[in-house]
Order: C-alpha cells, then structure tokens, then sequence
C-alpha cells in the first residue's frame, strides 16, 4: 500500500472538515476523491502533500512516516486548478525548474525535460511561454513539471476543473493513457461521477468530512453502500420506496408480475436517442424511467397511458429518498 491514512481529523474552528478518516490508496493506482463541494477533497489531499496538517491521525507515504514531514521532503508531485507557472519563463524552463533547484546536472535536466515534453505533447512548444498554450496545454505543462522530480505519488486536485467540457474529456483520457504508461501513484481530486467513473481504478467517495464508500467504479455503481453514494453516483428515482436508477424500471402495458406498480404516464420527453417518462403511481409516487426510442415506440407510449412499472431483474437498488440524490444533484449542477 502506498499511501496510508490512519484516523485522520481536522477542524477549522468548531467546523469539522474531516472526522477520523482511514484509507489505503494502492501503490500505482489511479485513485479519485469524489464527493461534493465542501466534502473535504481538497483538505484530505493537502493533508497527503503536507500542504496543511491534521489535528489527529497519521499520513505513510511508501512505508515513510510522512506526518510531519514538509511537502519538500514527501517525494509527492501536485498539480492544483489554479497552478502558480512561472509566466516568464518558456515552458521548457518551467519543466526543468524542480530539476534545476536541485542542482542536477545540465545534460541530465535537457534529457529529462525532452523526454517530460514528448510525454505530454509539448515537444513543439517547449519555447513557447505558458501565456501561448491553450489551458488543456498549460495543464499538461503542470503535469509535466510535477513528474520532473519523479515524485512517488502524483496529487491533482481537480486538474481539469477549469476547463471546458470537450477539453476535460480529452485531458481525462490522456490521464489515463499517461498514467497506464508511467504508473506513478495518482490521486485526483474530483466532484465529477463521470470524470471518475471514467477514468479512476479505485474511487473514495468523501462527503461531509467523512468516507461513504472506497472501491472500483464498477463496485461503486453496481453496490452503493447507502443512498447517498447510489444518488452521487448517477440518476435515481424511487419504485415502491426504494432508490433505483431510472434505466433498471421495466415498462409494460399489463401486469408483468406481483410487484408491478401501475401508474400513468404523466410526462414523455425525447433526448436523443432515449425517452424519459414520469410516470404517477397509484400509490401517489412519482418515478421517472428511462428506455430506448425503439422501446418506447413498440409499446406505443403516450402522455395518458396507463403503464406497469417493475424491476428489471439485478437492479441495483437502496433503501432511501430522492432529496439525498437531489441536494447531489444541485451540488454537481453548481459545480461544486
Ligand atoms: N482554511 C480554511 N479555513 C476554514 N474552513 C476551511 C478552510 N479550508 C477548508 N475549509 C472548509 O472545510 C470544508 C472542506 O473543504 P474542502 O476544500 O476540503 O472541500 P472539497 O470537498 O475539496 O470541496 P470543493 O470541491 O468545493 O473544493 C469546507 O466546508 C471548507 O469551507
């Protein structure tokens, strides 16, 4: 295990931002902190770079005792949203700086900063300043300069928080690709499901100061510990009093079984290739379900219809209410 956090606390004032935290994030992974805003991402990862310190509980980094270390002595590299770069300098240079403040020698630093630039794509611009690179570019750069000083463990918080949505989605996947490539130790920083989902080995989803749930994507997805990780996690509605994602409701036009709720549909809305229904329960619940168009069209929906709502068999589903998923939902929707 290369990063152990045992029983790690920390307040501002009487706030508690985090309550006895206890991780392992494992030696070469790729590891997302997920939650939403004011959860304690960002204040846990400081807490891993020594960038602030915890009232209680302890911080090893590959087996070091690193809690009172400072950040320079922990071998970590970061890479933070708004990423102080040296403007005057080229990017080359910014690359090189951890190399030359350690004073390596001269062709080992042109070597390696060669070698960073190719890494990341940079090669071409490596005379530019950083105020002539686009902001996936200049993110890039950070990066490359966070894997100079070939750090054990690679923190982001929230690398790509301040880009648009097209560039996130490429850096994400050149994150991936790089991190398959180099296996440095990872951790980022995210309030984005997808973003994690997507590209993250193991997830540790942290609200509220405290840990909800710690595992794979698929882990996460397919068995939520609780409401909360279920609703942060993608969409969710209720059937018969419990959570369940919209995509998991059968739709039929009688009976399919015993736990079939019947309701009428009250909404029908396209998006793209999918229909979204919100149907009304006799039980005076309201569900939305979600199907393809096909589906939607052979079974002849409509506003008006009367419709049978079951489970589809291995839903995942949780003990719960929509307003955890909700307050999620306003969360991510501000951005966290
Ligand atoms: N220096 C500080 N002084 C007082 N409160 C702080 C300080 N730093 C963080 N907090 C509070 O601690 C809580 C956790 O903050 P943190 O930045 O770790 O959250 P986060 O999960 O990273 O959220 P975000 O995604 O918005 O950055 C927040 O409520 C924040 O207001």
């Amino acid at each position: 295990m290369s990063i152990e956090v045992k029983g790690v606390s920390k307040r501002f004032g009487d706030f508690v931002a985090l309550d006895d935290i206890n991780v392992s994030l494992p030696t070469g992974q790729l590891t997302a902190l997920l939650g939403p805003s004011g959860g304690g991402k960002s204040t846990l990862l400081r807490i891993i770079a020594g960038l602030d310190s915890a009232d209680e509980g302890s911080v090893v980094i590959e087996g070091n005792e690193a809690t009172h270390l400072p950040p320079q002595k922990r071998n970590v590299g970061f890479v933070f949203q708004h990423y102080a770069v040296f403007k005057h300098m080229s990017v080359a240079k910014n690359v090189a700086f951890g190399l030359e403040i350690r004073k390596r020698p001269k062709p080992e630093i042109q070597k390696r900063v060669h070698e960073l630039l190719e890494l990341v794509h940079l090669s071409q611009f490596a005379h530019r300043l950083p105020s002539q690179l686009s902001g996936g570019q200049r993110q890039r750069m950070a990066l490359a300069r966070a894997l100079a000083v070939e750090p054990t463990v690679l923190l982001l918080d929230e690398p790509f928080g301040a880009l648009d949505a097209k560039v996130r989605k490429e850096l994400r996947d050149w994150l991936r690709r790089l991190h398959d490539e180099v296996h440095v130790t990872t951790v980022f920083v995210t309030h984005d499901q997808e973003e994690a989902l997507e590209v993250a080995d193991e997830i540790v989803v942290i609200n509220q100061g405290r840990v909800e749930q710690v595992g794979t994507p698929e882990e996460l997805y397919d068995a939520p510990a609780n409401d909360f990780v279920m609703g942060f996690l993608g969409d969710v509605t209720t059937l018969g009093g419990r959570l369940i994602r919209p995509h998991d409701i059968e739709v039929a036009d009688r009976p399919v079984g015993p736990d079939s709720v019947e309701g009428t549909v009250s909404r029908l809305l396209r998006i793209g290739f999918e229909v979204r229904i919100t149907v009304l329960t006799d039980a005076g619940e309201v569900v939305t379900v979600e199907m393809t168009r096909t589906h939607a069209r052979r079974l002849g929906l409509a506003e008006g219809a009367t419709v049978f709502l079951t489970a589809a068999a291995g839903a995942t589903s949780v003990a719960g209410s929509v307003d955890a998923a909700a307050a999620t939902d306003l969360a991510v929707a501000s951005g966290g």
